[in-house]
C-alpha cells in the first residue's frame, strides 16, 4: 500500500477551516467539495488514458482519452458522499458505485448495509471516497467488496488518516495482488480511546449532514 499526503498550502488552509469547531454544515460541505477536488488532482495522476487523434483548428495531433472500461468512483456512504461532486468535477464520465457502511461506536467494526456496484470490476480502476481512515476497518471491508469483484487498482481518497488505521489498512491487505494507494490531505497524530482521529475534526457524517439517529 503507498500512502500519499498531499503537501500544498491551500490544502492545509483548507483543512485547518473543516477542523475548526466553528465551522457550519454549509461551510462544511463545500470545503470538503474543494478539498477533494484538490485532492483528486493528485488521486489521479496514473489514471489510464489512451492515444486520441483530434485536429485543432492549427493541426492534426495525438491526444489523450480516458481508457475504457472507464474508472469508478465509490463513495462509502454516509459521509463519502459530501465528496462525490469534489471527485466527479475532474472526471465527469466515470461511472459511480455506492457502498454504505456503518461503524459500530462500542466495537469499532465496520457493518455493510448497502450495496449497487456492477458486478464484474474485472479491468476496472476504483477511486474509494471516504473523509476518515480511523481505525482502517470501513476501508479494509470496501477495498475486499471491491477486489472480489475484480477491481485491479483501488485508490481511497481520505481528508484525514491516522497513522494506527494506515498500519491496520496495510496488515488487512497483506497478500492482496492489487496495488492500493491512499491518497490523504493529513496523516493525524493517533486515534483516542473511542477511535477518533486525534487531533482530526469530530464526526465527518455529523459535521457534513446533522447528527444521525
Ligand atoms: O476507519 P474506521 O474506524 O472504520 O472509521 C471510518 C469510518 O467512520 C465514519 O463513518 P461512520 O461509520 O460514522 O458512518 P457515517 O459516514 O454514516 O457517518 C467515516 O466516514 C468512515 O467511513
Ligand atoms: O475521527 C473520526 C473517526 C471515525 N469517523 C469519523 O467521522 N471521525
Amino acid at each position: 500500500m503507498r500512502t500519499h499526503v498531499v503537501d500544498h498550502p491551500l490544502v492545509a488552509h483548507k483543512l485547518t477551516v473543516l477542523r475548526d469547531e466553528r465551522t457550519d454544515s454549509p461551510t462544511f460541505r463545500n470545503l470538503t467539495d474543494e478539498l477533494v477536488t484538490l485532492l483528486a488532482y493528485e488521486a489521479t495522476r496514473d489514471v489510464r488514458v489512451v492515444p486520441d487523434d483530434i485536429v485543432t483548428p492549427v493541426a492534426p495531433m495525438t491526444g489523450v482519452t480516458l481508457a475504457t472500461p472507464k474508472p469508478l468512483v465509490v463513495p462509502i456512504l454516509r459521509a463519502g458522499l459530501g465528496m462525490l461532486d469534489g471527485m466527479m468535477r475532474l472526471l465527469p464520465t466515470a461511472e459511480v458505485g455506492f457502498l454504505g457502511m456503518v461503524r459500530n461506536e462500542e466495537t469499532l467494526e465496520a457493518a455493510t448495509y448497502a450495496e449497487r456496484l456492477p458486478e464484474d470490476l474485472s479491468g476496472r480502476q476504483c477511486y474509494v471516497l471516504d473523509p476518515m481512515l480511523a481505525t482502517g476497518g470501513t476501508l479494509a471491508a470496501a477495498i475486499r467488496f471491491l477486489t472480489d469483484r475484480g477491481a485491479d487498482d483501488i485508490t481511497c481518497i481520505c481528508l484525514l488518516a491516522a497513522p494506527e488505521g494506515c498500519d491496520n489498512l496495510e496488515r488487512a491487505l497483506e497478500g492482496l495482488p492489487v496495488p492500493v494507494t491512499v491518497v490523504t490531505a493529513a496523516l493525524d497524530e493517533r486515534l483516542n480511546e473511542k477511535g477518533y482521529i486525534v487531533p482530526g475534526l469530530g464526526d465527518a457524517g455529523d459535521r457534513l449532514y446533522g447528527i444521525a439517529g
